[in-house]
């Protein structure tokens, strides 16, 4: 085949690297828009023409904080063909979807399709190139099951002229752009201890001095990235434990425990507020991976298993013991769709898994939220269909006095529209609502704290049995008390 010269490697302004970002997706696009801001020409490239549209402002972006200001500008253009996004540019990041496998792991059909087109583009030029991908995947997918993919394609060995890099980035959604710009470490995986210069110039510029850039073998970062993913999860269900023993504490307060436990330096702060347990398009999926990469190298998986286990019987014993509380026929409102606050994202929802468990049992359930109504709606259709579930994102279109209102996510104003609805019993996983403000009348059930309003003595009883003669003891106490065993082992 005949190759042309391209004008990627250099910035016709004498610049950094100019950069391709391949996927402008929930994450790709503000990557995107922060490499561009920061003085480096870049160029987005999709296969749905709506995200190529909003790079030019000609469709409303997400609702990223700070994303809209910087589309439109000049440095950051985007077009729909490949082989022009890479060949104007010296670097390509990949962010495509990594959607999970039936077995855990995650499907690369994605990646191959972008490493064949990244492949194709450069087939046609011997400009040198660093492709750099950032979607999640498998410790071994890059090297193993990518490279070759990109290598035939183009008919370029890596290492000769073409970088291979894996990259990705450590950010949640609702602060893409803050997390991408200044997080606490750049993680690079590189081929060999020559490559991934490009990269480094282009975090080094956008990144500033203050973080340090990790680089190490492309296996190690790729285990990185899951296992940062995997900890946070561990962390988040280890305050749910906590939440869920203070229940039965006199006293008990789980804030004032994780804010204590999380000032010991060696555990930290972050992710340690017991609450409605985790969701969302990553964290969820992410201990299945490490449990399958555990179990295929003949690891114990258990301790990933254990932690996806302990969060969906948390969840599961949460919306058993509201049932428990309601008469089918009730109305239940719940406040929060997505699956935290500040964003439309319902993957994973916790609340929209407790809409479902209300409305099998007979309850009437409305479901509020005001960005992510819509996305709400397609995922609970069937129950919408059957007149189970109403989802509605005005606070005029709910229920007065219903039977019981959860407060699902950290959204400031659900708390005050939950305290106008005066509902008898008032679930608030994450203790948002100060005692004072408590409405008569309402029973208020906060997760991690005794139930104040109507104290439980059976609660205090399992924990007086400890000291009680064995024999008395209840078998609760005992290993498989909780089922959670016959979880972790069914898996
Ligand atoms: N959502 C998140 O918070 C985070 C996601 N990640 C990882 O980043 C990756 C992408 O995630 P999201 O941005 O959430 O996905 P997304 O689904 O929001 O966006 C992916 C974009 O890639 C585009 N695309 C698919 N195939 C393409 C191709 N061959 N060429 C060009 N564009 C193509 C899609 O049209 C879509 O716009 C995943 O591996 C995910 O695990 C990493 C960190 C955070
Ligand atoms: O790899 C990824 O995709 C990203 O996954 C998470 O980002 P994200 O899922 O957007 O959101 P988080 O803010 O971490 O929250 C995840 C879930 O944990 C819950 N959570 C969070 C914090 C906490 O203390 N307790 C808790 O239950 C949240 O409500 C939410 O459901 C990580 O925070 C990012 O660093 C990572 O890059």
């Amino acid at each position: 085949m005949m190759r042309q010269p391209g004008p990627g490697a250099a910035d016709p302004d004498g610049g950094p690297p100019a950069v391709c970002v391949l996927g402008l997706g929930r994450v790709g696009l503000a990557v995107a828009a922060a490499l561009a801001s920061h003085g480096g020409r870049v160029c987005g490239v999709d296969i749905d023409p709506r995200r190529v549209a909003m790079v030019a402002g000609h469709l409303p972006a997400d609702d990223e904080p700070g994303l809209a200001e910087l589309l439109g500008q000049h440095r950051f253009s985007a077009c729909s063909s490949h082989a022009d996004g890479i060949r104007r540019t010296s670097v390509t990041y990949v962010i495509v979807p990594t959607p999970s496998d039936d077995r855990g792991g995650y499907e690369l059909r994605h990646v191959q399709r972008s490493f064949e087109q990244i492949g194709h583009a450069l087939a046609q030029s011997d400009e040198p190139h660093t492709v750099v991908l950032a979607s999640t995947v498998l410790p071994g997918a890059t090297r193993y099951a990518l490279q070759p993919v990109l290598e035939d394609a183009s008919g370029r060995a890596v290492g000769d002229g073409l970088d291979l890099c894996y990259s990705p980035p450590f950010v949640a959604l609702g602060s893409v752009l803050r997390d991408f710009l200044h997080p606490d470490f750049a993680l690079l995986g590189v081929a060999d201890g020559a490559t991934g210069r490009e990269v480094e110039t282009v975090y080094r510029r956008v990144l500033g001095p203050g973080v340090p850039i990790r680089t190490m073998s492309i296996e190690n970062a790729e285990l990185t990235k899951l296992a940062v993913n995997t900890f946070l999860t561990m962390k988040i269900t280890f305050a749910n434990t906590l939440a869920a023993l203070c229940d039965h504490l006199p006293g008990g307060d789980v804030d004032t425990v994780t804010d204590a436990v999380g000032s010991d330096s060696r555990v930290g702060p972050q992710l340690l507020t017991g609450g409605f347990g985790y969701g969302g398009p990553c964290l969820p999926r992410d201990n299945a991976a490490l449990a399958l990469l555990a179990e295929v190298v003949g690891v114990p998986p258990e301790l990933a298993r254990a932690t996806d286990a302990a969060d969906r019987w948390f969840s599961a014993h949460r919306a058993e013991a509201l049932v428990a509380r309601l008469r089918p026929e009730s109305t239940a409102v719940i406040l929060g769709a997505a699956y935290k606050a500040g964003t439309s994202v319902v993957d994973a929802s916790q609340s929209l898994e407790l809409a479902r468990v209300l409305a099998a049992a007979g309850v009437h359930v409305v479901v509020y939220d005001q960005r992510a109504a819509s996305a709400a709606g397609r995922v609970l259709a069937a129950a919408v269909a059957a007149g189970t579930v109403r989802i509605v994102d005005e606070p005029a279109d709910l229920p007065r006095s219903p039977d019981l209102v959860v407060i699902a996510t950290t959204d400031a104003q659900l708390t005050d529209l939950a305290l106008d609805l005066r509902p008898a019993l008032l679930a608030d996983p994450w203790r948002l609502v100060t005692r004072e403000r408590w409405p008569a009348g309402t029973e208020v059930l906060q997760y991690g704290r005794p139930n104040a309003t109507r104290p439980d003595d059976a609660a205090f009883n399992a924990v007086r049995s400890l000291w009680a003669d064995r024999s008395e003891s209840p078998e609760r106490i005992g290993p498989g008390g909780t089922g959670m065993d016959a979880l972790v082992a069914e898996d």
